[in-house]
């Protein structure tokens, strides 16, 4: 029930993201301590622990913003510890909602041409990317039209992004990642101020166009990440405490007590 069990054999072959021994301190204070993570492909791990637990921090540090005092971390078995996070996704490894943007006065079309030609086009600037020829770049056409078609955006592809009803922009955004084609997506509290039917179309929306992905999810919620999960892994003062799956951790008596609140499957 650690990662360290699948850090073994042909199951490591499926291991996109690992973390080993990830470390931050902060001057004297240890925010993250010791941390391996395996994170299988196609798999949707959540990351939960009380305030303070370091679980933005070890976002950061996954995603690129922070250094770590000590550690690595593999993305696909290339080791990205000293990459910028512009480097991970330029390299196509991973990608978070922090780094995208929707554009209100472009379509939703356009959007989403823009950030698949990110992928392939990081180097240039976002005016370059929009108004080179798409037809000249194979695949972000077609990848443009699948996450149309995947999101169920179409109807809306050559509407403004700033006419977009609440949940068709949710939708944009997820699909400004997918368009990426992202080895691993890194969620960093998508529900944070939403509404409960908010949170609720989300979760949907993750359920249904996530499924396939490799997803790293930090999170509040616990409702959402019971839901979601293939495993979670619980920190608690920088330190893992636990790693299973959704009934694993809900029957855990130090998770539940200390880090749910009470939450019983
Ligand atoms: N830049 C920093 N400098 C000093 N201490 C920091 C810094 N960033 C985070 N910390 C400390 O590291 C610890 C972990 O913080 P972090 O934000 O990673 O926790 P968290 O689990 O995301 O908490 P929350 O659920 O409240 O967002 C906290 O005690 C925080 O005060």
């Amino acid at each position: 029930m650690t990662d360290a069990t699948d850090a073994t054999g042909a199951e490591a072959e499926e291991t996109v993201l690992r973390t080993t021994g990830l470390t931050k301190r902060f001057g004297a204070f240890t925010a993250v301590d010791r941390v391996d993570l395996a994170v299988d492909r196609g798999e949707f791990r959540s990351v939960i622990g009380p305030n303070g637990a370091g679980k933005t921090t070890l976002f950061n540090l996954i995603s690129g913003a922070m250094t770590p005092t000590e550690g690595t971390i593999t993305l696909s078995g290339a080791d990205v510890t000293d990459r910028s996070p512009a480097e991970r996704v330029g390299a196509n490894l991973a990608r978070s909602f922090q780094l995208t943007t929707v554009f209100n006065g472009l379509s939703v079309r356009e959007n989403l041409r823009l950030a698949a030609q990110a992928r392939d086009f990081g180097g240039m600037s976002a005016a370059r990317r929009l108004f080179a020829d798409p037809d000249g770049f194979e695949g972000i056409n077609g990848r443009t039209d699948t996450v149309l078609d995947d999101l169920g955006l179409r109807p809306v592809a050559d509407a403004q992004a700033s006419d977009l009803s609440y949940g068709d922009r949710r939708r944009l955004e997820v699909g400004l990642v997918l368009a990426t084609d992202p080895e691993v997506v890194l969620l960093d509290e998508p529900t944070a101020g939403m509404s409960g039917d908010e949170t609720d179309a989300t979760i949907a929306l993750f359920e249904d166009v996530l499924a396939e992905q490799t997803v790293v999810l930090v999170e509040h919620n616990v409702d959402l990440v019971m839901r979601v999960s293939d495993r979670i892994t619980t920190l608690n003062a920088g330190q893992v405490v636990a790693t299973g799956t959704p009934e694993e951790i809900a029957a855990d008596d130090r998770v539940r007590d200390a880090y749910l609140g009470g939450y019983t499957a």
